[in-house]
């Protein structure tokens, strides 16, 4: 670090934003879902019905709103710390799409970006999926820049503190301040052998499975943290949403929706849903959850509110930029706090040796001890 002036960015001169992407009009859902599911394998009962929950929202997904909504706050938080760092957006799935943002910044003569992506856990699906896509990307475009993948950060103060308050200022909502109120934690339900995989056996990795174990790491910490805060003992539990797949393959399981109809049966009444699996509020937290489970508690009689996600929450967009100046400090020889909270310590800046395997196969991938 450097008191005297702005924090040290080198060897960085931009930062990517990757994400997901998803649909901006009704007329770019279809190719959307194609873009997503091209060679999954996924039923076309279960495409047809995820097209539903687009149109109905009139065929605009909210995450791409939201990334730039997360981009301008990072922005504003760069330059009010001194930070010249410009950033770029590109997406898996849809419009930016990575290929071409690579392309720009290699035309704008980026030589080595810190890339963040929006998703938190380890998984193929969460994690070296977007690895391979950074490797795809790079092979279709002379000349690009060295990218660094920024560290998974589902126990990063900056995701873990937003998301206790926000189940904080969720109870505050119910009558009795929510004192019976049972804490359920969502994240994506992911295939049963996605999440066995999850992780290497690296030991220099994340630990197998990773995405179930982070999740329990990052639930038991907020769960513990709102203990403190209220004085008072909250039932949780982590369960699932937006199954999709053949359904003769096992997936995480219980279902939201299902584990409702077993807390009614028990007699709960009250109910936070925590949806610690996703960073803003993607089409599965407005459908999945904020209609569709949400309808479920209410034909139960349970009174059930949805806390927030981190979004744009100060702490979270300060993680962010946090995580760019540990590891540029990482990647010029320095050796940074790591912030950690709960079981499990931070996650390796390169994944582990076969981390996270894609189901169909070895694929090149950036960003590993072995890329
Ligand atoms: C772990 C995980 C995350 C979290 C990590 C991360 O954020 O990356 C995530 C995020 C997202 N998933 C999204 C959308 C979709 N995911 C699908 C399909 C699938 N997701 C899977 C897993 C995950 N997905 C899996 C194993 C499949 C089966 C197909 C396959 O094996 O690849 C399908 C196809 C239809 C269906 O099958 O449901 C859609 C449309 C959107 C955009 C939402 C929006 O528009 O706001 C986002 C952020
Ligand atoms: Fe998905």
């Amino acid at each position: 670090m450097n008191p005297a002036g702005p924090p040290d960015v080198l060897p960085y001169d931009a930062l990517l934003v990757l994400s997901f992407g998803g649909p901006e009009k009704p007329d770019d859902v279809v190719p959307f879902l194609e873009n997503v599911t091209r060679g999954r394998g996924i039923p076309r009962e279960r495409l047809a019905q995820v097209g539903e929950h687009y149109f109905l929202f009139g065929g605009k997904s909210p995450i791409n709103d939201q990334n730039r909504a997360l981009i301008a706050a990072l922005e504003k938080d760069f330059a009010e710390h001194g930070i010249d760092l410009p950033i770029y957006f590109g997406n898996r799935n849809w419009d930016p799409y990575l290929a071409d943002t690579l392309a720009e910044m290699t035309a704008d003569g980026v030589e080595r970006a810190a890339v963040f992506t929006t998703s938190a856990y380890s998984s193929w699906s969460s994690c070296r999926q977007y690895r391979e896509n950074l490797a795809d990307a790079v092979a279709e475009t002379p000349g690009a820049p060295v990218l660094d993948r920024l560290r998974q950060y589902y126990n990063h103060p900056g995701f873990i503190e937003p998301a206790v308050d926000a189940v904080l200022s969720s109870l505050a909502t119910l009558p009795g301040g929510g004192d019976s109120a049972r804490l359920v934690f969502v994240t994506h339900s992911i295939p049963t052998e996605m999440n066995d995989t999850s992780g290497s056996e690296d030991p220099a990795g994340q630990p197998r499975p990773a995405y179930v174990t982070q999740h329990r790491s990052a639930v038991e910490e907020v769960a513990r943290r709102v203990r403190e805060a209220t004085g008072r003992v909250h039932r949780h539990d982590l369960v699932y949403c937006s199954r999709s797949g053949a359904p003769s393959t096992p997936w995480l399981e219980p279902d939201v929706n299902d584990h409702l109809e077993e807390l009614a049966t028990d007699g709960v009444d009250q109910v936070v849903m925590v949806p610690i699996g996703f960073v803003s509020d993607h089409m599965e937290v407005i459908y999945d959850l904020d209609t569709e489970a949400m309808a479920t508690a209410s034909r139960l009689g349970i009174q059930a509110v949805r806390a927030a996600t981190a979004g744009v929450d100060e702490r979270f967009v300060a993680m962010v930029r946090e995580l760019v100046l540990e590891r540029a400090a990482a990647e010029r020889g320095e050796s940074p706090v790591r912030p950690a909270l709960g079981s499990m310590m931070a996650g390796p800046d390169r994944c582990g040796v076969g981390c996270c395997p894609n189901p169909k196969g070895p694929r090149p991938a950036l960003c590993g001890m072995d890329s």
